[in-house]
């Protein structure tokens, strides 16, 4: 029998995310099923829920790693107008404005924390000389550019902790670390909306709180200079984080939405209780 949704969606004036009737099949497991749901511009929204929930399946099919087998997904862009991201392929998706981290950290490790930040802002380099020759031939606008992706680069470093790493190679740093320069780099590409997979996951207790102090200030436009406020899309075990900041939190269960709504209506919602309660019986 299928839980019923008890908790009410919370009324959404200002989309960032639409997902609509989100479907996603592996053969005959139905990993997510019918999800639908709204992230709010200027929000932290969280996608939790049990091992096995769909969660990771659905920022699959955000982020394009996975083209959903039936729904929509909306992104509301500020100017550029609503993009349908499940008819994008993923380099497109990054385009428009969607920058994702992983549950397992994906850095280039040779390169240093700095060059890292430079190679996912290559769109925007290549972008300023319309994808032709002009940064080969070092004309200004490629110059000017790569000034401003030097300096979106150390603001980022400067905002995560790390500008005295900049010249280490990614690889050698502590792991908190590595899962900071993570972020740092998807808010070099300024995206519209922040997804991030576990970041808390292997962080000690400190490195948590300097999480949640790093996401609200993202979410508020106030971590590094000339930050703009971006929406974050979040998915996390620690229950910490996700009551301590999420303005918003959708719970999923054997790929289906069990709940919907503020982190206290959540908190105290029975489906949800049950589902993380049948978690620990199961362990
Ligand atoms: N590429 C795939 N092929 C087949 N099955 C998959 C694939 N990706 C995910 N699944 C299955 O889909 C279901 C949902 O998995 P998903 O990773 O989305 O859950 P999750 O909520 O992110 O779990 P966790 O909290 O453990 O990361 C699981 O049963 C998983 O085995």
């Amino acid at each position: 029998m299928s839980a019923q949704l008890t908790t009410p969606p919370t009324a959404v004036s200002d989309p960032i995310l639409e997902v609509d009737g989100l479907t996603m099949r592996f053969g005959g497991l139905l990993a997510v099923d019918s999800v639908s749901f709204t992230a709010r511009r200027g929000d932290i929204t969280a996608l939790i829920g049990p091992n096995g929930a769909g969660k990771t399946t659905v920022f699959n099919c955000i982020t394009g790693f996975y083209r959903p087998t039936a729904g929509a997904l909306r992104l509301h862009r500020a100017e550029a107008g609503v993009a349908e991201l499940q008819r994008l392929k993923d380099h497109r998706i990054a385009r428009a404005g969607v920058a994702r981290t992983f549950q397992n950290i994906r850095l280039f490790p040779g390169m240093t924390a700095l060059e890292n930040l430079l190679v996912a802002q290559h769109v925007v380099l290549n972008a300023a000389t319309g994808f032709g020759i002009g940064a080969l031939l070092g004309l200004g606008g490629y110059r000017r550019a790569e000034a401003a992706a030097v300096e979106r680069a150390a603001a980022w470093l400067r905002a995560t902790g790390l500008i005295e790493r900049a010249d280490d190679p990614a690889g050698a740093l502590p792991y908190g670390a590595q899962r900071r320069l993570e972020i740092a780099r998807a808010m070099c590409t300024g995206p519209a909306l922040l997804c991030l997979d576990e970041p808390a996951a292997g962080l000690n207790p400190r490195e948590s709180e300097e999480l949640a102090a790093l996401l609200r200030a993202i979410r508020d436009g106030s971590a590094a200079e000339g930050a703009a406020a971006t929406s974050v899309l979040l998915i996390e075990h620690d229950m910490g984080i996700v009551m301590g900041i999420s303005d918003h939190v959708i719970v999923l269960d054997h790929g289906k939405k069990i709940a919907d709504g503020t982190p206290e209506a959540v908190r105290n919602d029975r489906h949800v209780i049950a589902a993380y309660l049948g978690e620990e019986e199961a362990e």
